[in-house]
């Protein structure tokens, strides 16, 4: 049975070629441009596919691809992005998605020059699925047409993150519990070096960590402190960065119970959880500089005799109470205590922590772009432009003074871990903050919650197939990586 060939190239909405497809065409006598001419050349995010275009007798499967202006920017002020490489995700990832169910064996893809990792990128993203059975379908190989290429393989190891962030966060709850997904990160990131440990209930009490435990003692699954250390084969910056991950592996509210419609996506209120470990994944793959924890707290948030009660007052691990007035804002429960662990026995110079931790902040940007709160203009900065290169954009958001009022002193103890529906995902945010000393790492903290799954019934972006989405772990390596590169 021969391999059943697919030759990707893209042409811009001028309707002109790349060098390579001019070339290509010129070769077999304008056969590809007759194809396209009668089958009307590809928008962006389009594709035109001529099977076994024949000319002196040797057809060829030849797919065209749409990649946008011609002259798209390096940078876009409206979209806040690298416009040419989004571009070429999103082409590349049509090319990929155009073939789904057609038994192709191999693609093999013309390279937009100064595009190649984020066509790497676009092709792997949107080449997987969740599904074995979807996966099956799609094209089995994705290569540059003219082999090997080290931005290519950049590309396919940041898709290759991202995914494993996927499957972690798409599979149920059931199978992917706190200690089943302690389990499947070790056995996926131990091989490369990075020291994985897994601690229990017991250590989250020796460790005070009373604000974490009262959420998770409302489940039979027991919870879990996942804890990954990475060290790259230097470190220029000098700074240690600890990355934290919320890890609600399910989120029902608790006795605060949710609406059941589609409570099921709460399976993926571990999202910041699966950014996090992924991110380390990313930059271990690559052999990224650097020194890196990631703390994941793991918990279910269930209703049950010995959950949370809305009004009860807990302590966290460093002395603070907190008057739990709404079991569904157990997010911040779990993160408190790790940041204050991550402060007293890490001592790191950055924290970012990740989390699907409000609807507010879903309600505030959609599925445009994940959250930031941080007091340090140097370290939104360095977010915001990393997101500007993944198209997987951050945008800051304020966290001040007067959202932390709106949330302490509460009735019953220092901090509410609810407040008014208006600025709920700064009062958040502020909450959060009150866990790191003021003079302590530099902190922001990444609201994930609105980029945690694909945008029902739109494709935005289209490179990714529905469901979740893994989203900003490209970002936050891009920042990882950057920011330890640099002295
Ligand atoms: N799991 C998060 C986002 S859905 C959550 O339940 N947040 C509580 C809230 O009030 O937004
Ligand atoms: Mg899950
Ligand atoms: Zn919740
Ligand atoms: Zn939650």
């Amino acid at each position: 049975m021969t391999e059943k060939i697919v030759y990707v190239h893209f042409s811009y909405d001028d309707e002109t070629p790349t060098p390579v497809l001019e070339e290509l065409s010129k070769s077999r006598n304008g056969s590809v441009f007759a194809g396209l001419n009668s089958a009307g050349w590809p928008g962006k995010g389009e594709t035109r596919i001529l099977w076994n275009d024949t000319f002196s007798g040797e057809g060829r499967n030849i797919l065209i691809a749409g990649a946008g202006a011609k002259n798209a920017k390096d940078y876009c002020e409206i979209e806040m992005l690298n416009e040419r490489r989004e571009n070429a995700r999103v082409a590349a990832g049509a090319a990929v998605n155009a073939l789904k169910g057609l038994k192709v064996d191999k693609v093999l893809m013309e390279l937009l020059p100064g595009c190649e990792t984020a066509q790497a990128e676009g092709a792997h993203l949107a080449q997987w699925r969740y599904k074995e059975t979807e996966l099956a379908k799609m094209p089995k190989l994705i290569e540059p047409i003219n082999g090997a290429h080290d931005d290519w393989m950049t590309g396919v190891r940041a898709a290759k993150a991202q995914n494993f962030a996927r499957y972690l966060m798409e599979s149920p709850a059931n199978l992917m519990t706190p200690t089943i997904f302690c389990e499947k990160v070790t056995e996926r990131l131990n091989p490369l070096g990075i020291k994985c440990t897994t601690h229990g209930k017991d250590f989250i009490l020796s460790e005070r960590m009373g604000a974490f435990w009262s959420v998770a003692k409302g489940s039979a699954e027991e919870p879990k402190l996942l804890k990954l250390e990475y060290n790259g084969p230097s470190n220029p910056s000098g700074k240690t960065i600890c990355l934290v991950g919320k890890g609600v592996t399910f989120d029902a509210g608790g006795i605060s119970i949710k609406p059941s419609a589609n409570m099921d996506a709460m399976r993926a209120d571990m999202g910041g959880a699966a950014v996090t470990v992924s991110t380390i994944y990313a930059l271990a793959m690559a052999k990224a500089p650097g020194k890196y924890v990631a703390l994941t707290p793991l918990a279910e948030n269930l209703p049950s005799g010995t959950a949370n009660k809305p009004g009860d007052v807990v302590t966290a691990r460093n002395g603070m109470t907190i008057q739990v007035d709404n079991t569904d804002a157990e997010g911040r429960l779990l993160l408190c205590d790790t940041l204050c662990y991550a402060c007293d026995t890490i001592k790191p110079d950055v924290i970012v922590d990740s989390a699907t931790l409000t609807g507010a902040m879903c309600v505030a940007t959609g599925w445009a772009c994940a959250g930031c709160f941080t007091w340090s203009t140097d370290l939104a900065t360095k977010l915001t432009a990393a997101g500007v290169e993944t198209g997987d954009r951050i945008w800051r958001m304020p966290v001040f003074n007067s959202h932390k009022k709106k949330i302490s002193p509460a009735q019953l103890a220092d901090l509410n871990n609810t407040g008014p529906r208006w600025g709920g995902a700064c009062n958040a945010a502020a909450y959060l903050r009150s866990f790191v000393p003021a003079d302590g790492p530099e902190y922001a903290h990444l609201d994930i919650a609105g980029v945690m799954d694909t945008c029902p019934g739109a494709d935005d972006p289209s490179y990714i197939s529905k469901g979740m989405t893994g989203r900003p772990t490209r970002t936050l390596a891009e920042f990882c990586r950057a920011y330890s590169s640099s002295s």
